[in-house]
């Protein structure tokens, strides 16, 4: 097939021309417009995004989408549900919207409906994590198993953090949970093992491995670790009762000493960083919730999956939010965007995205192989509001510009109003959400300032450009369904993004490279270490580091087994 770039399209050169035109404009002006502001506001299942304070006219929305056209945007969308292999570097589908599909759904790939394979496993995980929430799974000892331990990295931890923390304030959620304890364990870092098992017995502790491939480096060796703990207090048997897997790869599994009858699997067509909807964010989720409040978690996320699937593209939000995504990135050179959740158990939504985003869009040439000559991908970081205003803001108030995606929750997970305060605690939390917004996109001009009387020489200091683009998405609560919502339509922008940039976004080949080396240093490090040697196998820099960290030998404080 011959490779064509979207940037050489008459679609993307009307884009490039339409810039001038944009930059004339200020944000200011534009929201003057109440036409504009309205037809820019969408809605789905309660949850509201407002796009009119990104930088663009009814015009940019027109061009963007007649880009989304050119792309094949929804041919592509088509595709990805239709269960064809559009990772083509890794010759795989695309499925992870059939891990939240009801079982009437038909979801195929390869001529095989995947959606009762996934429920298989969605009564496995409802029927086993009943069992050890009720305590009839019981541990070595006979005594039940209150904490769980997960050990994974990437996509195999951070989804699941990511819906655990927003999860675990909501009251349902919280009840649910009772005194039961989740805890992850993703880094390598001895230290992470060390606050993973802080305070936790091995007789009422289940660890639930997450691995795709079984072979992360990361995972094995703390899988390995905490694997020892255990038998180092219950002895070998306990294994079978204490640890369990969720994987692709169960002969793995096997292999490790874990009975696959306590392994969950899930599919190839299922990538690390959108799996949270598999086994790898369910087992863990409904142990600690109940199996019902994931299913309603898988609920939220199939509702924007069917609009996603369904939906013309100009009503079609995931596909506005990408398209803006691109727009902000490419054509007006905004390589970065924050993430800034008005709501604290929404804390590691960016951690999150920035895998979703930047691993799936982090790429340099199209999926055909060719170098792009334009920016693809973005720069995610974020913090919640209002923690971020007295940390990074001023650097998006008055440094470079970035773009910021604002979220707020309507009715909060726990409401305070104390007597004599003019506003509730979340009312003010939410002030905040309301006010950034606007002062990033009118700013404050030099002539409000002397109106003030600022005096002239502290004018230019505290001028605001203004002109800032965000975008805002209002919640009506945080619950497991809204939960569901958000990912879906931050996975789906993700895609969209890819769509148009025509690159793959299911493929990972950036993160080989290290790996590789790391494999290299091991053998150097261990030579060194059991034979008292220098290292010289690499250049002088890294030489001289290795031989300087090495000069001192390491007390190992505890060895298990
Ligand atoms: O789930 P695993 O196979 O252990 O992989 C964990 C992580 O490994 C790599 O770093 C990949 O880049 C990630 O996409 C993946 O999520």
């Amino acid at each position: 097939m011959a490779s064509s770039l979207i940037s050489d399209s008459a679609a993307w050169k009307a884009l490039e021309d339409h810039i001038p035109a944009i930059n004339q404009a200020h944000l200011r002006d534009l929201l003057a417009d109440e036409g504009r502001s309205a037809s820019l506001i969408k809605e789905l299942n309660g949850t509201v995004l407002d796009l009119s304070r990104q930088r663009v006219t009814k015009e940019t929305m027109d061009l963007l989408l007649n880009l989304a056209k050119e792309a094949n945007v929804k041919e592509k969308i088509t595709k990805m549900f239709a269960g064809e292999r559009i990772n083509k570097t890794e010759n795989r589908a695309v499925l992870h919207v059939a891990l939240r599909a009801p079982k009437d759904e038909v979801i195929t790939c390869d001529g095989q409906n995947t959606v009762p394979a996934v429920h298989e496993v969605l009564d496995k995980i409802k029927a086993f994590s009943e069992k050890v929430r009720t305590g009839e799974w019981v541990g070595a000892t006979g005594k039940p198993l209150t904490d769980v331990v997960c050990i994974g990295i990437g996509g195999s931890f951070l989804g699941p953090l990511f819906v655990h923390t927003a999860l675990q304030t909501e009251p349902k959620c919280a009840e649910a949970a009772g005194k039961r304890q989740l805890r992850f364990l993703s880094n390598v870092d001895p230290i992470d093992v060390a606050l993973a098992l802080d305070g936790l017995e091995p007789e009422t502790t289940l660890v639930v491995i997450v691995s795709k491939t079984f072979t992360t480096a990361e995972t094995m060796l703390n899988a390995k670790t905490v694997r020892s703990w255990i038998i180092a207090s219950l002895g070998k048997d306990a294994v079978a009762k204490h640890m369990v897997a969720v994987s692709t790869n169960l002969k793995l599994v096997s292999e490790f000493g874990i009975d696959t009858a306590n392994a969950f699997a899930f599919w190839d067509w299922v990538g690390g960083r959108f799996s949270v909807c598999s086994a790898v964010g369910v087992a863990p989720l409904a142990l600690q919730y109940g199996f019902e409040n994931v299913e309603k978690f898988l609920q939220g996320a199939w509702d924007v999956d069917k609009h996603f699937r369904d939906a013309s593209l100009e009503s079609n939000i995931p596909v506005l939010l990408g398209l803006i995504g691109v727009w902000n990135a490419t054509f007006l050179g905004y390589p970065s965007r924050a993430i800034l959740p008005y709501c604290q158990s929404l804390s590691k939504l960016a951690p999150h995205i920035q895998q979703v985003s930047m691993e799936s869009n982090g790429k340099g040439v199209t999926i055909e192989g060719v170098r792009t000559p334009y920016p693809t991908g973005q720069i995610d970081f974020g913090e919640p509001g209002t923690n971020g205003q007295h940390s990074f803001y001023q650097l998006i108030h008055q440094g470079r510009v970035i773009p910021c995606d604002f979220i707020g929750i309507i009715k909060s997970q726990h409401s305070v109003h104390l007597k004599g305060e003019m506003v509730s605690n979340h009312d003010e939390l939410m002030c905040n959400f309301f006010a950034q917004a606007d002062a990033l996109a009118y700013g404050k001009t030099k002539e409000q300032l002397l109106a003030e009387g600022v005096p002239e020489a502290l004018v230019s200091h505290k001028t605001f450009t203004g002109n800032r683009p965000s975008l805002s998405i209002l919640l009506p609560t945080l619950t497991p369904y809204t939960v569901g919502q958000l990912l879906a339509m931050y996975e789906h922008q993700v895609a969209v993004q890819g769509f148009v940039w025509g690159i793959n976004s299911f493929d990972q080949w950036g993160v080989e490279l290290g790996k590789v080396l790391a494999l290299k240093v091991r053998k150097e490090v261990s030579l060194a270490r059991n034979q008292g040697t220098k290292v010289t196998a690499f250049n002088y820099s890294t030489n001289f580091l290795l031989n300087q960290y090495l000069k001192e030998k390491e007390e190992v404080m505890k060895t298990f087994e």
